[in-house]
């Protein structure tokens, strides 16, 4: 960012000795002449300090592997911006010769770090976890939408907040939350079906059980209500209606626009404090969603207040809150939305999922359906090919494509000396298929990966890949995601109802081709235009 204070103030300064003639041998110019001059030399000279001498000539991450054809101003923002976030770090970390590290330009030059082993990832997130801090613009951007809960705090912060929030997070308590998870996706799979047969009779042709539902928005609504009853104490009821408030400012957030990413870059030039001041859509629409989101979370607070008969609770619950709805609840339904895509992408997978799930649960409706009958972590524990599929999904599509880091101090990665304020690109989609790490096929869907071929099998419990640095999902160490047992047994209970219940394809058959797929940039990976699938509800589930 221009450190327009230290220009200005120079400029003030010397603007004010050369107008008022101080300087014998020099011209007396005006004091706004002089002030514009100095104000524009010394922005020039920061320009191409930034922008060509110091990462060309005297950064010493200069000498690091690279990716080639980088623009003489820009790096490599045309290739970043052209591909789906994360999707250019798939090709150098198999393509560029490396030892854990990768360097490259983005826009006007500015230098990233890209981390690509097990080892240089263990000391970022584990042993020099708290010297990578997440740089100001993300705790901007995302601050602004959450405030600054456990996601967003720092050192001392941040270790207090994980600490009072981790027994919640213990298996033992997730355990119970199957039943919940359970009844939820039931409830989600009877909307979705009253939704196709509906459509299906206003239609009126020959498929009566069959129509094409965009999931993404499905899966939203019933992740929403799942975060909600299971770890807030309220039903959102977003199951029942799309027009739900928390669904559509959601909606608003998650949707970034064109506009929101040109707001992005002005932020990287100026501030994004002052990029947020513009009055553009994008702006209104951040400020509104997160009035609504805010006041339903202090709704929220009153509610638990009352009911814990007025043990002070503070703003910092509010701030949990909502976190816990955020992050708690786009990240399983763009898992959801990715399932829904390959498991249509690969019908001999969802035949042999819906197989095992019909043998080991027990039927939504229908005959034998129990209204009262749930499922237990012991259930879902027995299928091995849904936890493979359910592994491979979230290797394969990790919702977080990539997150970011900043140096906080001088350091090092792997005994390479990193300059305080350096970026660090933690990259899940990136490292989830990296060929060092996964082997030949790790570019292939493949679930077989996760599955035990004998008793004494001990790497398929990490995939087959040589390192567990090698799924970055859900990160590690101590800034790991906090819910990731919550989002596997939810996701894993999710998607056994789906499949057990639905047929899916492709609505768009080009999309078969995952290139066709257009996926937009953001904190979490989705299908840009809403992913289709043609759903066929199916007898006897
Ligand atoms: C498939 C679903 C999910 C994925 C892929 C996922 C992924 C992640 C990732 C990558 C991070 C680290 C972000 C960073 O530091 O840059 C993270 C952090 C976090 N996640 Fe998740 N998450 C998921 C579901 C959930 C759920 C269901 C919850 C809560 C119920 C949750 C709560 C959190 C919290 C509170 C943090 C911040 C932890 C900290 O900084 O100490 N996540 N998640």
């Amino acid at each position: 960012m221009i450190p327009y204070r230290l220009i200005t103030a120079v400029a003030l300064g010397g603007s004010y000795l050369l107008s008022s003639g101080r300087i014998p041998q020099w011209p007396v110019p005006s004091f706004l002449a002089a002030f514009t001059a100095l104000l524009a030399i010394q922005v020039l000279a920061w320009v191409v300090w930034v922008v060509i001498l110091y990462p060309k000539l005297f950064s010493p991450l200069r000498g690091l592997p690279e990716p080639s054809g980088n623009s003489w101003f820009m790096g490599q923002f045309k290739t970043v911006m052209a591909l789906p976030t994360g999707a250019p770090m798939i090709q150098w970390i198999n393509s560029i010769p490396n030892q854990g590290l990768i360097r490259y330009l983005g826009p006007f030059n500015q230098e990233r770090l890209f981390i690509t082993s097990p080892k240089a990832l263990a000391e970022v997130l584990v042993t020099k976890n708290y010297d990578f801090i997440k740089p100001e613009q993300l705790r901007f951007t995302i601050g602004r939408i959450l405030g600054v809960g456990v996601l967003l705090a720092e050192g001392d912060e941040h270790k207090v907040q994980r600490k009072n929030l981790l027994p919640a997070f213990a298996f033992r308590h997730i355990k119970e939350l199957y039943p919940v998870f359970w009844a939820k996706s039931r409830e989600g799979v009877q909307a979705m079906t009253e939704e196709i047969i509906k459509d299906a009779a206003q239609r009126n042709d020959s498929e009566k059980n069959t129509a094409v539902i965009e999931v993404g928005n499905w899966a939203s609504r019933i992740t929403l209500d799942i975060i909600g009853v299971a770890g807030l104490g309220r039903d959102f009821e977003a199951i029942k209606g799309p027009s739900n408030r928390l669904t559509q400012a959601y909606g608003r957030i998650f949707q970034p626009s064109r506009q929101a990413r040109i707001l992005q870059l002005l932020g990287m030039l100026l501030s994004p404090r002052i990029v947020s001041w513009l009055p553009v859509k994008h702006n209104e629409d951040i400020d509104v969603s997160v009035r609504m989101i805010r006041a339903e979370c202090a709704e929220l607070i009153k509610e638990k207040k009352q009911k814990l008969a007025r043990k002070e609770l503070n703003d910092v619950d509010i701030l949990s809150l909502m976190t816990f709805l955020a992050a708690g609840h786009e990240t399983t339904a763009s898992a959801m939305t990715w399932a829904t895509y390959l498991l249509a992408k690969h019908p001999d997978v969802q035949t042999r999922l819906r197989a095992e799930v019909r043998e080991h649960l027990p039927p939504l409706s229908g005959a034998g359906a129990d209204d009262a009958s749930t499922v237990s972590s012991v259930d879902i524990d027995r299928m091995p090919y849904l936890n493979a599929v359910c592994n491979e999904i979230l290797r394969y599509f990790g919702p977080v494509p990539l997150t970011l880091r900043k140096a906080a101090c001088d350091t090092s990665i792997q005994g390479q000396f990193v300059p305080k304020g350096t970026q660090i690109m933690l990259v899940p989609w990136a490292t989830n298929r990296s060929e060092a790490m996964w082997g030949d096929d790790a570019l292939v869907f493949n679930p077989e990966r996760w599955m035990q071929k004998s008793d004494t099998d001990k790497r398929a419990a990490s995939g087959g890949a040589t390192s567990n640095y090698a799924f970055m999902t859900f990160l590690h160490g101590p800034r790991s995601c906090i819910g990731m047992s919550f989002a596997k047994a939810e996701f894993a209970c999710l998607l056994a109802s789906w499949v057990g219940r639905f047929e899916m394809e492709l609505h768009n058959k080009e999309e078969m081709d995952e290139a066709k797929v257009i996926i937009k940039g953001g904190v979490t990976a989705r299908p840009a235009k809403g992913m289709y699938i043609k759903t066929t509800v199916l007898e006897e589930w």
